[in-house]
């Protein structure tokens, strides 16, 4: 059906929500509410040409699975004249509606805004921890605050991290270490070190190129990346990036409907993709405060300055109470899941994994087992490897950090039984290597990798794998070990691993600095 833009624009309320994406027009009635991003940013495009705003965030294909669902439905097109005024007015109003939300922010950051111009030189960062300072320094707030932020209190964010500190090393010396090889091989294929990218959604927050960067800057040191199903640009855009030979992995939400998964499980199969791991960690969206929070602020911020053309301290110290206290979007949707930012994928089970799995030849692992008899069932029910992982801490508040629970998977002897790898609080080349000690094959970085790539992007990213490489081959050599294969618990002292709560007597402030929210008038606090 071929449908006018005068059409369009009549369905603009929340009851009747009528959206154009690249010249397709979708009815978003049944999903306005249930939209992860929040209704808000939806409705201010309700009978409008959306392309702009949407691609800076997703790409058509996150919508299929809400098609699926009926949430959304394909109502038909704008013809081709209709469509191409559709996109230029569409442009036009999202530069200005993002040069507008630019000025207002810049005007209450002006700290932010001279770190960005006097970012140290990539060859005065000296570790993972640097970058994150400086990302802490430069990144615009609503995008460093869901890159940090964990569920609830941050219990686990912090404990993910600091657990790794308190397992120490036996080093043996009088061993000739003048050859140290850190490569391996994961899923059947070479890698140049045993970490790689963990998927995260969303990687132009990052980088406008986003999870392009990665593609090169894994190609080029052959690491392994991880690829999101919630990437900001298209699979196949992301895939052709990746060097001829250079492994990678997929990284999928299952959706409640096997069609829409056969079909993106058989396209990353086709594409090379060697590792399909499903997430199955994100039942239900996490409380993400800090994240709410700064979006709240930042909304009410842009709001206020348009109505009274400037903020007052009074204005400011209100803002912060109201707040914290609600979002608007919490105000108006709130019976509903989404103001909250909740996701639910409460129907996953075991079967469903089974039957994924039987419908692919690529190793099948599932990211986000949490405890001793998960993974049991994971070898029961024949799944090629898991990921221990807790979502960066951003789903279950005080689930253990990854590395205790590695532990106690090494005691019961279950690294011997499927492949295990970890992620989670990952920021030197010593996590990874106990990690491995400890019967990991693998290690994966989310935040950590991100943050280069947010800061100096393919430039930081290599310059960071390599931060990583060269730390582990230093320590390996201190401590004697000559390869992977040679590490083992006899070669850490894990006595006080379980001593959780230390983490917090720990001064490590570029790390916890890290995980406060940061709002503009904290910014102009610290110098870089
Ligand atoms: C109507 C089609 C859309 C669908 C199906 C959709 C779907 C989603 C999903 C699944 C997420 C969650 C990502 C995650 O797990 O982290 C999300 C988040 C988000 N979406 Fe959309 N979205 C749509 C339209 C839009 C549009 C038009 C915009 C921008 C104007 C937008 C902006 C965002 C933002 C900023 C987030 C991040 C939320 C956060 O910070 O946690 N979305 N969306
Ligand atoms: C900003 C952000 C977005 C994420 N998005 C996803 C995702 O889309 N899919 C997924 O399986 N995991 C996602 N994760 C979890 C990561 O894959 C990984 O498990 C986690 O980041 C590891 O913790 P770390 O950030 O401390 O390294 C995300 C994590 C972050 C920080």
């Amino acid at each position: 059906m071929t449908i006018s833009i005068e059409q369009v624009s009549q369905h603009n309320s929340k009851t009747d929500c009528w959206i154009i994406f690249h010249s397709k027009v979708y009815d978003i009635t049944n999903f306005v509410s249930k939209h992860p991003g929040g209704a808000k940013i939806l409705m201010k495009l309700a009978g409008k040409d959306g392309s702009a705003q949407f691609d800076k965030f997703h790409t058509l294909d996150i919508m299929k699975s809400y098609i699926y669902e009926k949430l959304i439905i394909e109502v038909g097109s704008l013809d081709d004249s209709a469509a191409e005024a559709a996109v230029a007015e569409a442009t036009i109003r999202a530069k200005e509606e993002a040069q507008q939300e630019a000025s207002v922010i810049n005007k209450y950051e002006p700290q932010r805004i001279s770190n960005l111009k006097n970012k140290p030189p990539l060859d005065q960062i000296m570790n993972l921890y640097d970058f994150e300072y400086v990302a802490n320094k430069t990144l615009e707030p609503v995008a460093r605050n869901y890159y940090s932020s964990g569920v609830d209190d941050e219990i686990t964010v912090r404990e993910n991290h600091f657990a790794y500190k308190r397992i120490f090393f036996n080093p043996r010396v009088l061993i000739d270490v003048t050859e140290c090889d850190i490569s391996t091989n994961l899923l059947g294929h070479n890698t140049s070190a045993p970490f790689y990218v963990s998927s995260t959604a969303m990687q132009k927050y990052a980088h406008p190129e986003g999870e392009k960067v990665f593609a090169h800057g894994c190609s080029r040191e052959n690491i392994v990346q991880m690829v999101p199903c919630l990437s900001s640009y298209p699979f196949e855009e992301i895939s052709k990036e990746i060097k001829p030979g250079t492994p990678f992995w997929f990284q999928l939400y299952p959706s409640a409907h096997d069609g829409l998964n056969e079909e993106i499980i058989r396209k990353v199969e086709a594409a090379g993709c060697t590792g399909i791991f499903i997430t199955v960690d994100n039942v239900y969206g996490g409380n993400r405060e800090k994240d709410r929070r700064v979006k709240a602020i930042m909304g009410h911020l842009i709001e206020l300055e348009k109505n009274k053309g400037s903020i007052s301290k009074d204005d400011m110290d209100r803002l912060y109470m109201v707040s914290s206290a609600k979002s608007e979007d919490q105000e108006e949707t709130k019976d509903d899941d989404s103001a909250l930012g909740r996701r639910a994928v409460t129907w996953l089970t075991w079967e469903k994994m089974r039957h994924l799995k039987s419908i692919t030849k690529m190793k099948f692992y599932l990211k986000g087992i949490q405890s001793i008899p998960d993974a049991r069932l994971a070898v029961e029910n024949g799944m090629d490897g898991i990921v221990l992982s807790n979502h960066g801490g951003r789903q279950a508040e005080y689930s253990k950090s990854t590395i205790e629970v590695l532990y106690d998977l090494n005691q019961a002897g279950i690294t011997t039984q499927i492949d295990v790898f970890i992620d989670g609080g990952v920021r030197r080349g010593t996590d990874i290597l106990k990690a491995l000690c400890l019967g990991a094959k693998a290690v994966g970085l989310g935040r950590g990798l991100l943050y280069p790539v947010a800061t100096y992007g393919e430039a930081g990213l290599v310059r960071a794998i390599q931060m990583l490489k060269e730390e582990m081959v230093t320590t390996m050599r201190n401590i004697g070990v000559r390869n992977l294969n040679e590490l083992n618990e006899e070669l850490i002292d894990t006595i006080n691993l379980k001593s959780r709560g230390s983490n917090f007597g720990y001064s490590e402030d570029l790390y916890n600095r890290a995980s406060l929210p940061l709002l503009p008038p904290n910014f102009g606090n610290v110098k870089l």
